[in-house]
């Protein structure tokens, strides 16, 4: 049926432009370039003069599948993007995204964030009938509900087609005259809404990747709505009360770039935060405060500044080495995060070291760079995370491993601490990463990879024996042709 991708993942990023006066294509290359921190798998654009919709996708980061040209068409005036970090579905150019469909309504294309709790489900359902896949990726539910929905509008045919799926999707869909954007009613992930200097519209899934385009931030895309950009304007139509939001707290944690603002929270201010909480809570003191670069450095600076504690760049990250490095051989995958990260001797020597990084999930990297520190002549290591201990999975775009795989799902934290080598090891309380969020509402976020409380049930797991069997096959064939 589906293959779930068993890795710590980032997960995908969305893009979209209605402007008839402006380059949309560049724009939305320019776009997913900001947002290529969302994933780095397969990159694509689709956009239409209003008559045909053309797309272009493939493997590769946005600088490869675009190397020779854009996708160009006289007179375009609407784009979307993707960038592709796959969850459901293996990482191949037949699942890379946009998704262009020919249907009874006329042409669309679609772009999705997230991952569904019950395509699965759907898929069986829409196949039993007669239904045809061409991916294996859960977004193409998406389509064929859209095109079976008997209701006269594309508007409606959406809103039909998101009453029946549940779980994570923030998308950006373009049909020959139109950009709309959709957000789930718990808004696990972000969506934004932009002006170019035109006055065209943008749809992005930060705010990051609006200021690219000279893009003003109008407002966020709200759980559970739908907006319409086209010639009229903008059009909103709500499809859930928003009573059940529960926003992803690992988009503040990891995820998102740190010049984001989400729903009216500071990324940046969010990881400060969690740093400052880090010192109070561990009481850990030491000669200097070192993170593992980048997404543990803002953190680490919070840390610093509550603590007192001089920051120095301890760690070196090299800039050349992408997050999609290939690892083929043992040899290889050893040297990696050697090839990475290397320590500042000078920094770290006979020093008290506090490394602060966001987060254990296997717990190699930890036990791998605290080993990095003390050869570098560490005297001691106190490693802060500032994430709560990961002990389940994610169901909502990102694939934390499969829970026996994660490290504190199976040992306690001085466990952990043995493992990775360090002297001590503090995880930021979940109470603690509650109060770094204070622009947003705590009680209306998803801490379920933490907490186990899952805001929407995993409808898939339901799944029969033989459809669990298949599945896992591919897991498995998936694993091995990695290694
Ligand atoms: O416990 P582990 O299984 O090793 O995973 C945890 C590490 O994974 C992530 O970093 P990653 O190396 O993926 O990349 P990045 O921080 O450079 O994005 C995260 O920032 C942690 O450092
Ligand atoms: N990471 C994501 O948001 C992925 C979107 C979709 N589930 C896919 O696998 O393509
Ligand atoms: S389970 Fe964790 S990673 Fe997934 S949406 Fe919830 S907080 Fe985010
Ligand atoms: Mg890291």
């Amino acid at each position: 049926m589906y293959e779930k991708v068993p890795k710590w993942k980032e997960e995908c990023g969305i893009y979209g432009v209605y402007s008839p006066t402006e380059d949309v294509s560049e724009m939305t290359y320019l776009g997913l370039f900001a947002l290529q921190h969302r994933g780095q798998e397969s990159a694509g654009i689709a956009l239409t003069d209003g008559d045909w919709i053309d797309v272009k996708k493939g493997m590769g980061l946005v600088s490869e599948v675009f190397r020779e040209q854009l996708p160009r068409l006289d007179n375009a005036k609407i784009a979307i993007g993707h960038v592709r970090y796959a969850t459901t579905g293996f990482s191949l150019a037949a699942n890379a995204q946009p998704l262009r469909v020919n249907y009874a309504g006329g042409a669309l294309a679609l772009a999705h964030n997230g991952d569904l709790t019950n395509a699965a489900l759907i898929r069986r359902d829409l196949e039993s009938k007669g239904t045809v896949f061409q991916t294996t990726i859960d977004t193409e539910v998406f389509v064929h509900l859209i095109a079976r929905s008997q209701k006269p509008s594309v508007e409606e045919r959406i809103l039909e087609a998101v009453s029946v799926v549940r779980g994570a999707f923030c998308l950006s869909i373009m049909t020959e005259d139109k950009l709309i954007g959709v957000r789930d009613p718990q808004g696990f992930r972000p969506l934004c809404i932009g002006r170019t200097p035109d006055g065209g519209w943008v749809l992005s899934s930060e705010t990051c990747a609006l200021d690219v385009n000279g893009a003003e931030f109008v407002r966020d895309v709200l759980p559970g709505e739908m907006v319409v950009m086209d010639s009229d304007g903008l059009k909103s139509y709500r499809f859930s009360n928003g009573k059940d939001v529960a926003s992803c707290i690992f988009e503040y944690i990891y995820f998102a770039r740190p010049d984001s603002i989400i729903d009216g929270q500071s990324v940046h201010a969010a990881r400060f935060e969690m740093g400052r909480v880090l010192a109070r809570e561990s009481g850990f003191r030491g000669d200097v405060v070192i993170s593992v670069p980048d997404s543990g450095t803002t953190a680490a600076t919070g840390f610093s500044y509550e603590a007192g504690i001089p920051f120095a760049e301890g760690l070196i990250k090299n800039r050349y080495i992408g997050r999609t490095f290939i690892q083929p051989t043992q040899k290889q995958r050893d040297a990696a995060v050697k090839l990475k990260l290397s320590p500042v001797r000078s920094v770290v020597a006979g020093k008290s070291v506090i490394m602060v990084d966001d987060s254990i999930v296997r717990g190699t990297t930890s036990g791998k760079i605290v080993r990095l520190l003390r050869n570098a002549g560490a005297r001691e290591i106190h490693v802060c995370i500032s994430s709560p201990p990961i002990t389940d999975p994610c169901y909502y775009g990102i694939d934390t491993s499969v829970r026996k795989e994660l490290i504190s799902a199976t040992k306690s934290v001085d466990e952990i601490c043995s493992f990775i080598g360090a002297d001590s090891l503090h995880f930021i309380s979940i109470d603690g990463l509650r109060q770094c969020v204070s622009a947003l509402n705590p009680d209306h976020m998803c801490y379920a990879c933490f907490n186990n409380k899952y805001p929407v049930p995993e409808e898939d797991a339901e799944l029969d024996e033989d459809d669990k069997i298949i599945l896992e096959r591919r897991q498995i064939a998936q694993r091995e042709r990695e290694l």
